[in-house]
């Protein structure tokens, strides 16, 4: 089966005020929509960023993959870096950690294996899962990903979600999506207000969900000392701390104090991260991403790589639609020492999708691998095409968190280290 031709499809969807240590969400978020057609007329389907400079990427990439065999793995990685080049550094958005060449060629690769994946399953009458070892679980557990948020954009009315902005909007917050979702962990995204305010933010939420598994991530606003200082006072709430301060080094340093183990999707995002991580014990829970680790079995290679190391593994999640969803399901299920709950912005997108309705839900915060072969999904043409529409009149082409929070407030600077 060779790939006969790739569709890629920009889309925007409507994305709340959530704050974060670089400023604060754009009223629409971006991504790619890619299809894999082979020369038997099998598609696949695969999701990825949607900042211009990636999409200008994806279709150089599409050039140099026509003609390669879906089940080639290494070939398509090969053709893929070459399209990239080196000394070509991906997009920063500040919260996932330092750019590097072969991040790039990660970023690039992985919606095409993905939906060549897609294409094998559906060829072979099985799920993503099962060509990636099989699902350990038959349902992957998500965590409420709670964001500090204004109650709506400034100058439109409030949205649903309404303003989290103290102790009590997280907790009511977390009360939703709970509701909504069946949550059974909670996630607080961080670096937005001073460390004692956020940590109260957590304590509201242990006395409010007594048992549940909590997390903050301020992604790297503290110091090394506010970090330890924070993590102490959090001995005993916290499952994981994740990216309290930046770099490895600086992640050392307040692993060797706190009692809890230090998570990350920052300062470990190649392979290259890994010996030094290791080596000065800075991590004890990998964040993936198959989003930028290269597709879903690299990423499982980079989880048996942990395993070895002792490092536990958790997932890190970005603005993402349905095809995304399926992906990480299918990975995170077929992902032994996937021992957390995955972060998800799902909840955050409110049913916007470009796929079909029914193939994901969550039942008690979990989704369900899809049954269907493939990644067990269908492209919901229509919602595609709307989408397509709102990227091309939104207006916003890379996301930029900062340049949009200093809108309101010029003198707004990344939080990095700051507290
Ligand atoms: O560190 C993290 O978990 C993230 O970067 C997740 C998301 O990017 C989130 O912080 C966001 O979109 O604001
Ligand atoms: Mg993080």
């Amino acid at each position: 089966m060779r790939i006969r031709e790739i569709h890629l499809t920009p889309v925007a969807f409507r994305d709340p005020p959530l704050l974060n240590a670089m400023g604060v969400h754009e009223p629409w978020a971006l991504r790619t929509v890619v299809e894999v057609v082979t020369d038997e007329g099998v598609s696949g389907l695969g999701e990825t960023y949607g900042d211009l400079s990636h999409l200008e990427r994806l279709r150089a990439a599409a050039t140099e993959l026509t003609g390669a065999s879906v089940h080639a793995h290494h070939d398509l990685y090969a053709r893929v870096a070459a399209s990239v080049g080196a000394n070509v550094v991906t997009d920063q958005h500040g919260l996932t950690g330092a750019g590097s060449n072969q991040k790039t060629v990660d970023a690039v690769f992985s919606p095409f294996e993905v939906a060549c994946l897609d294409i094998r399953g559906k060829a072979a009458g099985l799920r993503v899962a099962d060509l990636l070892g099989g699902p350990v679980r038959d349902s992957v557990p998500y965590s409420a990903y709670l964001f500090y948020k204004w109650a709506g954009h400034p100058g439109a009315e409030e949205d649903r979600f309404g303003a989290a902005l103290d102790p009590e909007g997280i907790v009511a917050q977390a009360r939703l999506f709970i509701e909504e979702y069946g949550f059974g962990s909670i996630k607080l995204k961080g670096g937005v207000l001073p460390p004692d305010q956020e940590a109260e933010a957590v304590f509201a939420l242990r006395d409010a969900f007594p048992g549940l598994p909590l997390r903050i991530d301020p992604n790297a606003a503290w110091t090394p000392a506010t970090s330890m200082r924070i993590g102490k006072a959090l001995d005993g709430v916290l499952e994981y701390l994740e990216d309290p301060a930046p770099d490895i080094e600086g992640m050392a340093e307040v692993a060797a104090e706190v009692p809890m183990p230090l998570a990350t999707n920052m300062c470990v995002v190649t392979h290259d991260h890994l010996p030094p991580a290791i080596a000065r014990r800075a991590i004890g829970v990998l964040l993936t991403d198959h989003h930028y680790w290269g597709g879903l079995l690299r990423s499982t290679q980079v989880a048996a790589l942990c395993a070895t190391f002792g490092l536990e593994l958790s997932m890190h999640s970005n603005s993402h639609l349905g095809i995304s969803l399926a992906a990480m399901t299918h990975l995170a299920s077929a992902t032994p020492n996937i021992t957390h709950a995955c972060d998800t912005h799902t909840p955050w997108q409110d049913g916007q999708d470009v796929i079909a309705p029914g193939a994901l839900r969550f039942v008690d915060g979990a989704v369900p691998v899809p049954d269907g072969p493939g990644l067990g999904i269908e492209l919901d043409r229509d919602a595609l095409a709307v989408m397509h529409e709102q990227y091309l009149s939104c207006g916003i082409r890379r996301r930029d968190d900062t340049a949009y929070m200093r809108r309101f407030d010029p003198e707004f600077t990344p939080k990095r280290a700051h507290w």
